[in-house]
């Protein structure tokens, strides 16, 4: 009796009371996840949390399941999903934005169905960083970020769960039409051009261009917002408009 009501007391604080926007970013170790995120969070936005750091820093801080996680990632294995979850959205609740980068999550089906459960969140869309193995290898083993996992004997255990329960779930959202692929295996600037590409026909965010001063000009309902969209990917009726204005 006392365990069940515990439980819910747990569950009731776990709950998320605003409205966010989730982008899942995947891809393997070394695909540039981290790189990219930073890029975003400056020119977007977003809140970056990356399931690994989130896991390293409950290591640090000595919690009663940091030495079951330290072990598991140092053999390059998952985490428990209501551990990593939990994490995910205790660092939700305490910051203030509506938009958050999940960097590395989720990483196999029983991640998803955990966070999916618990937050009844569906993320906007999934980037897809896609990388060849070698290429992800080099970039691991010279990232020089002093982590024990970042060694070859490991991080070939972590392309293997890779490929096993993370790529399928890839598959899946391709499937539902939420994946958004980027070639990651061309420079940093390279991918980001990719990226950004992506994020801004999502957005709508306050910028007064030239867009902004058309719409300013002809309607008052797009006086402060610029849909940052190619036109050919606007409704027919205001792409018609947005030609007879000369956009
Ligand atoms: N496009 C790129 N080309 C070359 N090196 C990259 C690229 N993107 C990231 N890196 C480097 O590769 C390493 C792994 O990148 P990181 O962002 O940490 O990957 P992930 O978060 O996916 O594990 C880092 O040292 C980073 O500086
Ligand atoms: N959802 C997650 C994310 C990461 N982990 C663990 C297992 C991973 O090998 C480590 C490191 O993940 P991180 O995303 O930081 O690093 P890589 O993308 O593998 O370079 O964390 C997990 O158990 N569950």
């Amino acid at each position: 009796m006392m365990g069940s009501s515990n439980k819910e007391a747990v569950d009731a604080s776990l709950q998320i009371h605003k409205q966010i926007k989730v982008v899942f970013v995947m891809g393997g170790p070394g695909s540039g996840k981290g790189t990219q995120c930073s890029k975003i969070v400056q020119e977007f936005g977003y809140t970056h949390l990356s399931a690994g750091d989130l896991l390293r820093d409950e290591v640090k801080s000595g919690s009663e399941n940091g030495a079951m996680i330290h072990d598991l990632m140092n053999e390059g294995k998952l985490v428990a999903s209501d551990v990593i979850v939990r994490l995910i959205v205790k660092a939700i609740q305490e910051t203030d934005n509506d938009k958050f980068l999940l960097d590395g999550f989720p990483r196999n089906e029983d991640n998803l169905k955990a966070f999916e459960n618990l937050t009844k969140i569906e993320p906007d869309f999934v980037l897809y960083l896609d990388c060849p193995e070698e290429e992800m290898i080099k970039r691991v083993l010279s990232r020089n970020q002093g982590r024990e996992d970042d060694n070859i004997e490991t991080i070939r255990k972590r392309f293997r769960v890779f490929e096993e329960s993370t790529l399928p779930l890839v598959d899946y959202y391709a499937s539902k039409g939420k994946l958004r692929r980027v070639d990651a295996a061309r420079s940093v600037e390279e991918v980001f051009e990719s990226v950004r590409a992506i994020f801004s026909s999502t957005e709508v965010r306050p910028r007064p261009d030239r867009h902004c001063n058309c719409f300013c000009k002809y309607s008052s309902s797009f006086a402060h917002y610029e849909v940052s969209t190619s036109i050919d990917f606007l409704p027919f009726q205001l792409t018609s408009f947005l030609k007879r204005v000369h956009v």
